[in-house]
């Protein structure tokens, strides 16, 4: 079989992810991946096997750092069939010349407007109309959760309206110059925060607004969704239909906070801790007078991860059913969550 050729340009928190997990598929490679300077993590991706590509400018910092890249990062964009874009939020905007004059597909992540690709993904939502297209935009983590968890109660039992409080991590484990450290920041002030909007770049029908604060945590989000439903319904259908989601988690079992989900995932040894899954609270769960609430915890360094190998997997028309290709993908992970 041929396989998809893939690069990664940008290798942080989401790059070194997607690049594992691109790697651990029978039906893509990666031929590359992009890193500004040759530091611990490149260091790592060397390690690894991964052949490195850098700025022009930066190729002799790599060679004298004894990891010699393998190029420049154009050199990566022409090898590739498609790319997927991990630069920082608003960088990556600066790259879509790059792409179009080297003819490859791209995946942008949710630091980018969905104006960009024009299309806003979600394996869940609307992997089939991905398929076959050129440019595409995952988004963010928590508006993945967010989609994940509305798409089948408005399957099942018609959406209404939702409102959704955030609480957002302040930034990412390896990060020592954001914070707050001491603070409990609403952001924006100025409602709604992205994400219901974000929301909607997804799923247009869905009647929804959000407000965020970001909290002094690296772990995890938490969410308390509040979804107004058309049908009547019990608590135990509502369990029935996230149960019967591929990509969502019960936490329970002591499991009473982030700290302790991602013990869970320390001790299942995930790779990285990640735990690529919506975590919901099943006791959170509570139904009356067609409304619905629960917590959801998201894990925002990892939730986007399979979510960019089934948008290769339908951009690279290797699959045309998005439920096989989460299943792949899931399985290629190693996310079971039965
Ligand atoms: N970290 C998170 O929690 C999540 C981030 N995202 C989105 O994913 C995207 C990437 O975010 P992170 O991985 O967190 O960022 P990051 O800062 O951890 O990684 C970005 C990487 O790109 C590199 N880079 C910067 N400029 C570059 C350039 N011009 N060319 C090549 N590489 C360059 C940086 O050196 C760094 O290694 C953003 O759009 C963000 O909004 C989405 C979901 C969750
Ligand atoms: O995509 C994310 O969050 P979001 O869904 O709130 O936009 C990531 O947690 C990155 O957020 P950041 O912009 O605070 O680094």
């Amino acid at each position: 079989m041929v396989k998809a050729k893939i690069a990664v340009n940008g290798y942080g928190t989401i790059g070194k992810r997607v690049a594992d997990a691109v790697r651990a598929q029978d039906d893509m490679e990666i031929i590359g991946i992009s890193k500004t300077k040759p530091n611990y993590e490149a260091a790592v991706a060397h390690q690894l096997g991964y052949d490195i590509y850098a700025p022009a400018a930066n190729l002799g910092a790599f060679e004298k750092a004894g990891m010699p890249a393998a190029g420049t990062i154009e050199e990566m964009v022409e090898k590739a069939d498609l790319v997927v874009d991990c630069t920082p939020g608003g960088v990556g905007e600066g790259n879509k010349s790059l792409y179009e004059k080297a003819g490859v597909k791209a995946i942008w992540q949710g630091g980018e407007d969905h104006s960009l690709a024009g299309f806003s993904f979600n394996a869940i939502c609307n992997y089939e109309q991905a398929v076959g297209r050129d440019l595409v935009r995952v988004v963010s983590c928590n508006t993945t959760a967010l989609c994940r968890a509305i798409y089948p109660i408005d399957k099942e039992l018609g959406v209404k309206k939702v409102r959704v409080i955030l609480a957002r991590r302040a930034t990412d484990p390896n990060d020592v110059k954001k914070g707050p450290i001491n603070a409990i920041v609403p952001d924006p002030i100025k409602l709604p925060s992205h994400h219901g909007p974000d929301v909607k770049s997804v799923l247009p029908q869905i009647n929804i607004t959000s407000a965020a604060l970001k909290i002094p945590t690296t772990l995890m989000h938490v969410h308390t969704v509040n979804m107004e439903v058309d049908k009547d319904c019990t608590v135990d259908e509502v369990k029935n239909i996230f149960g019967s989601q591929p990509r969502i988690r019960f936490v329970g079992q002591g499991m009473s906070s982030t700290a302790e989900i991602m013990e869970f995932a320390r001790d299942m040894k995930r790779p990285r801790n990640d735990m690529w899954e919506n975590c919901i609270w099943p006791e959170s769960i509570t139904v009356g007078d067609k409304e619905i609430y629960f917590f959801q915890a998201v894990h925002q360094e990892s939730i986007v991860v399979p979510e960019n190998i089934d948008a290769i997997r339908a951009m690279m028309e290797l699959e045309s059913d998005g439920a096989k290709s989460i299943e792949k993908t899931n399985k290629a992970i190693g996310l079971y969550n039965k």
